[in-house]
């Protein structure tokens, strides 16, 4: 199956920082994949950079073949590329239905009925049906995180992006968020990247690695491979034990 998205020697430098240099991978239909790796080695800037907000040094970003890099971050969206940046987004004086209902209305050509069904089965997929009517503000932590990816799916992505979506979330609600994500993935096919530092999570995925090192992937595998990785141990430990 060929890819739905095709990374390709991909470079973003910040003024003298080389941060991604020479990034590639693909991602066929359907499937997810999980970016590991240590702390300030680019994985956000590349999430940004798919999704328009950087305009890469150079590389290619391509979705079904067609190339992204270089659009308009709403161009990218229209596309089918949706995300979950680590800045809260959720409307706090607005209720729960209020903020799905909203992202739905960002669609165009919806009929009011065909609205309200993708508004139900957002708050379906995501556990919060029940909450619909409560204020978004009054969620714990974890319930507005699962508001935020509710809000990046309604509009019924090609492919979701998640920066650290657990980040704050007690063990339980990562859990859970597993569950959504794999809901998501395996119910919906929808194709998913996800920047994860939380390791119960990334094991409750069960999902192909992709280890982001010094701005390319370095190795790519199940995570019982990358734990048992020399040489990604050297990257997060900084030694041969
Ligand atoms: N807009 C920017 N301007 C200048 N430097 C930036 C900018 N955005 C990121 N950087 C730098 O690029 C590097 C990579 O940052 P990035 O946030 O992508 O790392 P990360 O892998 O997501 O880190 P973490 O795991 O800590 O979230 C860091 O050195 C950061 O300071």
């Amino acid at each position: 199956m060929s890819d739905l998205v095709t990374v390709e020697n991909l470079h973003k430098s910040f003024g003298g920082l080389q941060v991604l240099r020479g990034m590639s991978f693909g991602v066929p239909e359907g499937e997810m994949r999980v970016l590991l790796g240590p702390n300030g080695c680019g994985k956000s800037t590349f999430l940004k950079t798919m999704i328009g907000l950087h305009r890469p040094s150079a590389g290619e970003i391509r979705l079904a073949g067609e190339r992204i890099d270089g659009l308009h971050p709403h161009e990218i969206a229209r596309l089918g590329v949706s995300t979950k940046l680590q800045v809260p987004s959720v409307f706090r004086e607005l209720s729960v239905y209020q903020n799905i209902r909203i992202a739905v209305q960002r669609e165009t050509g919806r009929d009011a009925r065909s609205r309200n069904m993708v508004i139900d089965e957002t708050l379906d997929m995501i556990g919060l049906l029940t909450q619909a009517g409560n204020r978004a503000g009054n969620l714990s932590h974890g319930h507005q995180q699962w508001l935020e990816i509710g809000m990046a799916i309604a509009s019924q992505p090609r492919i979701l992006l998640l920066d650290e979506p657990t980040a704050g979330m007690t063990p339980e609600e990562t859990q859970q968020t597993a569950q959504i994500v794999l809901r998501l993935n395996r119910q919906k096919g929808m194709t998913v990247i996800i920047v994860e530092h939380d390791m119960a999570f990334v094991s409750a995925l069960d999902a192909p690695i992709l280890v982001l090192n010094q701005g390319s992937i370095f190795f790519e595998g199940t995570l019982r491979q990358v734990r048992t990785h020399q040489g990604v141990k050297e990257i997060y430990f900084g030694s041969r034990a």
